[in-house]
Parts: C-alpha cells; sequence; structure tokens
C-alpha cells in the first residue's frame, strides 16, 4: 500500500469513495462535538472555582453536556454502520469481480484453495478496513485541524507545541506500515501456501497412502504451519511494538502541553479556563492520528486479501467482445501460438486446424502436446498471444462469449459435476429438458445409471468413465437444443469399446461439427479428419 488509503480499493471499489466522503464529513461533526464538550466542561468547571460551588444554571450545563455525549455516542454509531455497508458492498463487488475474472479464464488461473481462501475468509478482514482504520482516518483528517486550529485562537504556544509533534505520528505511522506491509505480505503467502498444500494432502491422500507416504507429509504440514506461525508473531510484534510507540509518543506531546501551559497558569500568562480547554482539547488532536496507527494493523490482512484479489481480477485478459456469435461458418486456429502465463515454454505455436460445418475432426498428437490448451481456446477460456480463433471468419476477441458458448457443447479432460442427481447435471446442459429427453441422451451417451442417480460434491459417487458419460449425455443433449458444435476432451477414454462405439454413433448421428481430442484408434477411425499434432 503506498499512502494512507489503499489506491486500488480507492479507485475500484464505488463505495469506497462514498465512505470517505462520509467519514469526513462525520469528523468534521465530531470535531464540532469535541470541542463544544470541551468547551461545556472547562465552562462548568472554571464557573464552579469562581463561586465555590456549583453554578447558575448547573442543569442546563448537565443536560448539554448530555447531549454532546448523546450527539457523539449517536455519530459513533452511524459513523459504524456507514462502515459496516461500506465493507458488505466492496466485498461483495470484490467477490463479484473475482469470480467473474476466474469465469473469464477457468483454466491456468489461481488454484482453487487460493480463490476460496481470498473470497471467504481474506475478503472478510475488510471488515477491519472498514469499520475499524477508514473512520479513524475520517477522524484524523478533521478533528486535529479544527481543534488545532481553535488552540491557535485561544493559545498559541500550545499550538505550537501540537503543530511540531503532531506530524511525528504520521512519520512514524509510515515507516511501521513499510515494515507492516512486508510481514503481512509474507503473512498472507504463507498462509496461501499452507491452504493449498493442505488442499493438496487432502485430495491425494488416497495416493499417499497406497505409497506408504501419508505419514512422512506431516512434516511438511508442519513445517509450513511453523513458517506461518511465525509470520504471524512477526506480524503481532511488529502491531505491538508500533502501537506502544505511538502510544508513548502522543502521551509525551500531551505532556508536554500540559506541562509548558501549566507553569504558564502559574505565572499568569493565561487564565484558568483557557488553560483547561487547551488541556482538554490537546489529547483530543492526537487521539484520532493515534487510532489511525493502531487501527491500521487491523486493516493489514483485509488489504493483503484485496491486493490479492485484485491480481486475479487484473490478470483476466479481457479477451471477448461484443458481437453476437455467427451462427454458421468454420471454427479455425489461424496461426495460433500460446505460453501460460508466469512460463516461457510455448505450448502451442503456429497452430492451424479448422473445423467446417457438419465435420468430425479428431485432434491426436503426443501427451502434454497442447491439445487441451486449444480446446480451452476454442472455449474463449484463453486467449491465443499470437495468432487467433476464428468462427466464420470473424475473431472471438470480437465475439460476445456467451452468445458463442450457447452454441458448444463440451466436455472436458475432467468435466465439472454439481452436487444433486443424473439428472441434475445432464440438465446444466439444456435446463428445460424433459425427464424423457434426460434418459434418452444418457442412453445415447451409453450411461447404464438411471437420471435419479445421486452426485455427491467433486462427482463422487461416479467411477470416471461414468461421469465422462453424464457429461456427454449433457453435451448431446444440448446439441438436440440447438447447440452445433462438439468439443470433446478425450470423451471416450475409460470406456469399453461397447460403450465406445454407442459414444461415436452418438456423436456422429447428432448431426453437429465436433472437435474430438482423443488418441483412441475407434475415435480417430470414425472421424472425418485427423489432425495429428506433435506439439511445438
Ligand atoms: N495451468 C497451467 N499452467 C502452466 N502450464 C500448464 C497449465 N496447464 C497445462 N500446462 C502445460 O501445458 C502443456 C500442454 O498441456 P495440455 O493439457 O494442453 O496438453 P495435452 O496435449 O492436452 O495433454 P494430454 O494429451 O496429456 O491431455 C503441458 O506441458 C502442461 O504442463
Amino acid at each position: 500500500m503506498t499512502g494512507p488509503i489503499h489506491p486500488r480499493l480507492f479507485r475500484r471499489a464505488r463505495a469506497t469513495r462514498r465512505y470517505l466522503l462520509a467519514s469526513v464529513l462525520v469528523g468534521i461533526l465530531t470535531a464540532v462535538l469535541i470541542i463544544l464538550q470541551a468547551w461545556l466542561i472547562a465552562d462548568g468547571v472554571t464557573a464552579t472555582f469562581a463561586v465555590g460551588r456549583l453554578p447558575q444554571g448547573w442543569p442546563v450545563l448537565l443536560l448539554a453536556l448530555g447531549g454532546v455525549f448523546l450527539a457523539r455516542a449517536g455519530l459513533g454509531w452511524l459513523n459504524s454502520w456507514l462502515s459496516h455497508r461500506s465493507a458488505a458492498a466492496v466485498k461483495s463487488q470484490l467477490r463479484r469481480d473475482v469470480l467473474a475474472a476466474h469465469l473469464a479464464t477457468p483454466v491456468g488461473a489461481a488454484s482453487s484453495s487460493s480463490l476460496i481462501r481470498i473470497v471467504t475468509r481474506g475478503l472478510d478482514d475488510l471488515d477491519g478496513y472498514f469499520s475499524k482504520y477508514l473512520p479513524q482516518l475520517g477522524l484524523a483528517a478533521t478533528v486535529p485541524f479544527l481543534v488545532g486550529g481553535l488552540v491557535l485562537l485561544l493559545d498559541w504556544p500550545s499550538a505550537f507545541i501540537i503543530a511540531f509533534t503532531l506530524p511525528l505520528i504520521p512519520i512514524f505511522m509510515v515507516l511501521i506500515g513499510w515494515t507492516t506491509e512486508k510481514a503481512t505480505k509474507r503473512s498472507f503467502a504463507v498462509a496461501d501456501r499452507l491452504a493449498n498444500h493442505f488442499a493438496d494432502l487432502i485430495a491425494g491422500l488416497p495416493t499417499l497412502q497406497a505409497f506408504a507416504r501419508a505419514r512422512a507429509q506431516k512434516r511438511g504440514v508442519d513445517l509450513n504451519e511453523e513458517r506461518y506461525r511465525g509470520a504471524t508473531m512477526k506480524v503481532l510484534t511488529v502491531s505491538f511494538i508500533s502501537s506502544l510507540a505511538l502510544e508513548l509518543l502522543a502521551s509525551l506531546s500531551v505532556a508536554v502541553v500540559a506541562v509548558t501551559i501549566g507553569f504558564r497558569l502559574v505565572y499568569g500568562q493565561v487564565d484558568f479556563f483557557t488553560a483547561l480547554f487547551v488541556l482538554i482539547l490537546a489529547p483530543e488532536a492526537f487521539l484520532p492520528v493515534r487510532q489511525v496507527g493502531t487501527h491500521f494493523h487491523d486493516s493489514v490482512d483485509g488489504m493483503a486479501a484485496a491486493d490479492a484479489a485484485f491480481d486475479i481480477i487484473d490478470a483476466a485478459p479481457s479477451h471477448g467482445g461484443t458481437r453476437p456469435a455467427p451462427t454458421g461458418g468454420a471454427l479455425r486456429f489461424e496461426g495460433v501460438g500460446y505460453a501460460y502465463p508466469g512460463t516461457d515454454r510455448r505450448v502451442l505455436d503456429g497452430f492451424r486446424l479448422e473445423v467446417a460445418p457438419g465435420e468430425v475432426v479428431a485432434l491426436s498428437g503426443a501427451s502434454g502436446g497442447g491439445k487441451s490448451t486449444a480446446l480451452a481456446m476454442a472455449m474463449g477460456f484463453l486467449a491465443p498471444d499470437e495468432g487467433r480463433v476464428t468462427v466464420d471468419g470473424v475473431s472471438l476477441a470480437e465475439l460476445d462469449l456467451a452468445s458463442w458458448r450457447a452454441q458448444v457443447a463440451y466436455v472436458a479432460q475432467n468435466p465439472g459435476l454439481v452436487r444433486g442427481t443424473v439428472a441434475d447435471n445432464v440438465r446444466l446442459g439444456a435446463p428445460d429438458a424433459t425427464d424423457e429427453e434426460i434418459a434418452a441422451a444418457l442412453a445415447t451417451a451409453g450411461a447404464d445409471f438411471g437420471p435419479g442417480k445421486p452426485i455427491a460434491d467433486d462427482g463422487e459417487g461416479l467411477s470416471a468413465g461414468e461421469r465422462r458419460r453424464v457429461a456427454l449425455a449433457r453435451a448431446l443433449r444440448r446439441i438436440r437444443h440447438g447447440a452445433r458444435l462438439l468439443v470433446l476432451d478425450e470423451p471416450t477414454a475409460g470406456l469399453d469399446s461397447d460403450r465406445e462405439a454407442l459414444v461415436i454413433a452418438a456423436v456422429r448421428d447428432s448431426g453437429a461439427s465436433a472437435l474430438i481430442v482423443s488418441h483412441r484408434p475407434a475415435v480417430l477411425a470414425a472421424a472425418d479428419r485427423v489432425v495429428e499434432w506433435a506439439g511445438v
């Protein structure tokens, strides 16, 4: 973070700007109330000392003081309400933007565990930024100036001391901020690594057990945990030490004002009312600035999460345009090249391929050669960094990708299934499909289980081959509902030859164009054309 306000949050989250304005207004009102409160107290005490008993009209004075206290409490409540609303609005906007960015590039982007961590706990930490740090910033930007200005009018030497000592606090805060930022970023990265490591471990537990390595992983988790503990302790240490330093600085500054005004009161250079008024006001000038420093630490985790969220949002390429996709014509890869972000190895280079309307093209070649990457480009999940992918001569970069995807039925290598039943999953391809249509699609895809079969999280409850058949039934149903291109990644892997023959027949009978990545001889034999891609 550079400066007191997180620049990306300020620029990109509208609610932040609105809230900042509101908190400055609340700050001005608070300053007025603080001054009124100090005046009422100083006036009451001076009058009491002057007459040696409660002054005339003291009930009014007390009522006025009570009114000021109530108004300050009300302002505090309003500020807290506004800050929570703003936090909710910003978190919601960021979550939507992160998920939209991930949907735009669902392959090759942030890992699932990083994504889950950022959009859940991570962004929730922004509450500290909005409910503690920003309200104090609003007060710090207004109260010291108004209070200091009044002190200047009443007693310039005290104002002089305040003006010289108060800026020391922000200077310290900047120094502390630099250290904290580094420590927090490190703690966030370590936590991310720990979360990813743990998620991988859980997913790979059967394999680790099979190789008797499950226990050995404990050491890895312990190590990461220890690193996380160390990083968190470092952040806490910086936080405690800096709070102590700021507290000390503010207390010493107020003490200097108190001592000097005390001496001047004794020597008769200042009257009692002014001395008391200034003495009550002086700590109020320091308090919001000191609190900003303290609450800065409540906000750093949220800001680190916001940074991680913005990194995902900014990394999402703005591919896709607004033109509706042509409803006919060939899909073409025209000299396409690609390297995954953060790598220099080119996965595709000069890749050319055409799928004419009604044509079934099989794409075969070396494992790791980039075939799935090419399919991801056909879906508009990835944008080529060289060459272009076109539909009827129009680049995908110009097309409204939703309208293009509405024409495509996709089966990924590891097809995604949602919790529910087989029928629910087939309906993802064609929401208004009837029960009979779903049963027919499943039969065509060679499924020997019914639409009511339950599916747990992560497709649990189905074998790998069964999952593929559900995904294929979904794709075939989508073709029946108007899509015109099948994009299939190893659709018959894991199927026996009878079921494979059924699937091939279903694809051919659909009449749709198809781009099929496969190594299976039966699929290659059934295709109109086979494109061999040896890789780069
Ligand atoms: N998200 C990613 N980040 C970096 N590299 C990746 C990513 N996904 C894939 N790759 C790399 O890109 C290369 C091509 O992968 P791809 O999955 O497209 O190959 P493929 O031809 O479909 O392989 P297979 O036939 O084994 O399924 C591989 O070397 C792989 O390691």
